[in-house]
């Protein structure tokens, strides 16, 4: 898809407009320009849920007509799911890439209220994906707020004129039903254009009214590496399309959980003798040492916690709910 501007990253800094000192009107945004290099191409996973993404994210940039003739809101909900590495993050990049949209990176727990939720949307502009990260670890579901000490120390800091709102005031609240009502409020079908992406490393904790469909709309699993995502690497790192080593890499790779990062991470040259044989030897001791871990009932997912494997449990019956 072209892109012909120049995007930018949002996060948001207080809650709404604010004045400093010198009576200059702030936003409640502040926003670098956008320059990640990940793209669809470059993103390993299942061809053919790489090809349904794309196919849905262009019908949803192309469908002003249809939105406009079916009478709702032009905005879509993403819910991206799965282990940490596994290229959640790394995925809402290469759809702003995409799109050419700009990102709006919400931090839930600097935010105090429903209404200044409120503020900061109504801040937000078209052609835009606000995206919500880890939205399990932000929002107590049972409606209270989480709170978030290291934000305390903030205004002990040098540097700019903090926003009044940022300050210490770890006292109030968004709640599930102002998040809902952000989702689905009438403010939302203004301005049009608009992808809202959650993620979470645990789909199961998460309300079933916050993910239903008509909210979260597309479902995306994002998983431990396949076969098929290690290929892709392989030819993106290392530039091989075949090796004699593929095959136990695929025997292992369906015995043993390794995130599309780590094999990254193996397939990256680490000094000047390097080349595919070396990187390539190197992922399978590594596998092959995962495997070792899990016959001995350790937890081969470096620093993982004990929930991991009651997460993949939840994370592939919620995938299965999804088909
Ligand atoms: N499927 C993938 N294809 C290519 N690179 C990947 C993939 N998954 C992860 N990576 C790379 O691994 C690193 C970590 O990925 P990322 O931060 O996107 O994972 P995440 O699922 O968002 O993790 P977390 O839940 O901890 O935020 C990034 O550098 C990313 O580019």
């Amino acid at each position: 898809m072209v892109q012909n501007r120049q995007r930018k990253l949002f996060t948001n800094i207080s809650t709404h407009s604010w004045s400093d000192a010198d009576g200059l009107v702030r936003s409640a945004w502040s926003h670098v320009v956008f320059e990640h290099p990940k793209t669809f191409d470059t993103l390993a996973m299942d061809p053919a849920k790489k090809k349904e993404i794309l196919d849905d994210l262009t019908m949803f940039k192309n469908g002003k007509e249809y939105y406009a003739r079916v009478g709702k809101a032009w905005k879509r909900g993403y819910l991206l799911y799965g282990p940490p590495g596994t290229g959640k993050s790394a995925m809402i990049a290469a759809m702003a890439n995409y799109l050419d949209y700009d990102i709006y990176d919400i931090e839930l727990t600097s935010v105090h209220s429903n209404t200044d939720l409120r503020k900061l949307f109504i801040e937000t502009t078209s052609k835009s994906i606000i995206v919500i990260e880890d939205i399990d670890c932000s929002l107590d579901l049972t409606g209270a707020r989480k709170k978030k000490e290291a934000a305390a120390d903030d205004d002990k800091k040098d540097g700019p004129p903090k926003p009044p709102d940022m300050k210490k005031d770890t006292s109030s609240k968004v709640t599930l039903s102002g998040l809902l009502n952000f989702i689905d409020g009438l403010w939302s079908a203004c301005g049009g254009e608009r992808l809202i992406v959650f993620t979470t490393n645990h789909v199961k904790k998460l309300d079933p009214a916050l993910i239903r469909r008509g909210r979260m709309d597309k479902h995306i699993e994002m998983s431990y590496c396949c076969f098929e995502a290690f290929k892709f690497l392989a030819k993106t790192y290392l530039e091989v399309d075949s090796h004699g080593l593929f095959p136990a890499v695929k025997k292992l790779l369906s015995e043993v959980d390794m995130t599309p990062a780590d094999v990254a991470e193996n397939l990256t040259p680490k000094s000047l003798e390097d080349n595919a044989d070396s990187c390539l030897a190197a992922l399978v001791k590594e596998l092959e040492k995962l495997k070792e871990d899990k016959a001995n009932g350790r937890n081969g997912q470096g620093g993982g916690d004990d929930d991991d494997d009651d997460d993949e449990e939840d994370n592939a019956q919620a995938a299965e709910k999804d088909k």
